[in-house]
């Protein structure tokens, strides 16, 4: 086994002894004589463990380990004493050391206790990783939209209420529902997704309340469902509205009995789930048709939140697209790159009928395709509207020095682009733009922009 480890002993000789032991067995290891002058190495050099000793002057080894544990608490630290005492031990347990070793120094409790603590280190790295990849992530934007939904989930997470969530797909109710579990004290428990749109009719009851073993041809083993899976957690209900009448009935009576027979069983399973359930349906609309029970909904309905599509907020562009450039920097190990406020302002222009996940393909399509740091407008897609034009010339307003100038140009660009958007239409644009007509025509002509034939 490799590896860095930094020794802090103000007795140097101690240090060049350790060091001794380890150089031979193939560590890298680095040292310090003191507390402050430790913590600035450890920072530089990102040791993967540490020795230190508990008695030092100016500032003891126990301190070093709190402000070490802060930093970074996955760093393991084994502490050496001269004065073996069990109090000191505990102490250094209690602020997170990974072993406590004895002096005079023993070469193969050292060296064991090393290898043991790179091990450990090393696990706890890759644990932190594998969360931080299946974690999904925080919910991005600001706009007020945004706004009010963090606030909505921070206050009915913490609830064992049941919630509805609403909004057309792609605009992130999923994240929503995570969000909500994570704020939840059921969040040491499952997550456990059933897209209800994506199971078959005739498998939707073993697949939801599992199976004996025997039940059926092929059901060599028990298996359990997914309400046994989301026992004392949540269970998220995606598509709630792509379920035929019959399972609505049936998850409906589990939902109020939160009770259950297997597929084939004949014991009955009582489980504790919180449900949370999305659609990208209008339910009313839904039950008024004959589609949809209006028991069920009223049962799933106890607090809706409703995410607004992403073109009725885009100021939550420029956020999204950063956070998205972030995460790809980071899984690729890279400095992320940047979009240019034209290929931002370009990205506001469109209807983005795939709302969030359609602008995340998009950004990460671009990242892979632009080679260059910074994403202008003239890098996106032709289809984003024809935008293109507009939108370079946006980019050349930006790099005008002189304020007239630019302020006359970004009006004159302004103008034809909502001129453009109203299909040349006068009277429309003067209104959604908020100028009257009159003065808007008269504009238009002292700045010499050509109006369409058929504007009026
Ligand atoms: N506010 C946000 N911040 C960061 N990422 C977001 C945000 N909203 C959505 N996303 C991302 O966009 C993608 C789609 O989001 P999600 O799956 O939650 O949408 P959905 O509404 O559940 O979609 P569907 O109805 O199609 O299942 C995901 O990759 C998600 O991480």
């Amino acid at each position: 086994m490799t590896g860095h480890v930094m020794i802090v002993d103000d007795e140097k000789m101690i240090c060049q002894s350790l060091r001794g032991i380890l150089e031979d067995e193939g560590y890298e290891v680095s040292s310090a004589y003191d507390g402050p002058s430790a913590l600035e190495k450890i920072r530089e050099e990102s040791p993967e463990m540490v020795l230190l000793d508990i008695w030092m002057p100016e500032m003891d080894g126990l301190e070093v380990l709190k402000r070490l544990k802060q930093d970074r608490p996955n760093l393991p630290v084994v502490m050496i004493s001269g004065h073996g005492s069990v109090e000191s031990a505990v102490t250094s347990t209690k602020l997170g050391a990974f072993d406590f070793i004895e002096k005079p120094l023993d070469a193969d409790k050292i060296l064991l206790a090393v290898r043991n603590g790179l091990e450990m280190g090393r696990l706890a790295e890759q644990n932190r990783l594998l969360r931080a990849k299946q974690e999904p992530p925080a919910i991005s934007g600001s706009s007020p939209a945004i706004e009010s939904i963090r606030q909505a989930i921070s206050r009915v997470a913490p609830t064992d209420s049941w919630i509805l969530i609403t909004g057309e797909n792609g605009t992130g109710k999923e994240l929503v529902a995570h969000a909500v579990h994570r704020g939840s004290a059921r969040s040491t428990y499952a997550f456990v997704d059933v897209n209800c749109a994506a199971i078959p009719e005739d498998l939707i009851e073993t697949e939801l309340f599992g199976h004996e073993k025997g039940a059926f041809t092929g059901a060599g083993v028990r298996k359990r469902g997914k309400f046994d899976l989301a026992d004392q957690g949540t269970l998220f209900l995606d598509e709630i509205a792509d379920m035929s009448l019959r399972t609505q009935a049936k998850i409906l009576r589990i939902l109020q009995e939160q009770r259950f027979e297997r597929v084939g069983g004949t014991s009955t399973i009582s489980v504790d789930v919180r449900v949370l359930a999305a659609t990208n349906k209008d339910l009313p609309k839904e039950i008024e048709a004959g589609r949809f029970r209006e028991d069920l909904f009223y049962r799933l309905n106890v607090i809706p939140i409703h995410v607004p599509p992403l073109r009725e907020r885009m100021e939550d562009i420029p956020c999204l697209v950063k956070e998205f450039l972030r995460d790809i920097a980071t899984r690729s190990h890279q400095e992320p790159k940047e979009f240019s406020p034209g290929a931002l302002e370009a990205l506001k222009q469109q209807a983005w009928p795939g709302n969030v996940r359609e602008l995340k393909n998009l950004v990460e399509r671009l990242v892979i395709l632009c080679p260059s740091e910074v994403i202008t407008a003239e890098d996106l897609p032709e289809t984003l509207g024809g935008k293109k034009k507009s939108s370079s010339r946006y980019d050349q307003a930006l790099g005008v020095d002189g304020f007239k100038e630019a302020k006359a140009l970004f009006e004159r660009i302004y103008l034809e682009e909502k001129l453009n958007q109203y299909q040349g239409n006068v009277s429309q644009t003067a209104e959604a733009i908020g100028l009257e007509r009159s003065h808007l025509h008269k504009k238009l002509k002292s700045m010499e922009i050509q109006v369409a034939k058929n504007g009026s």
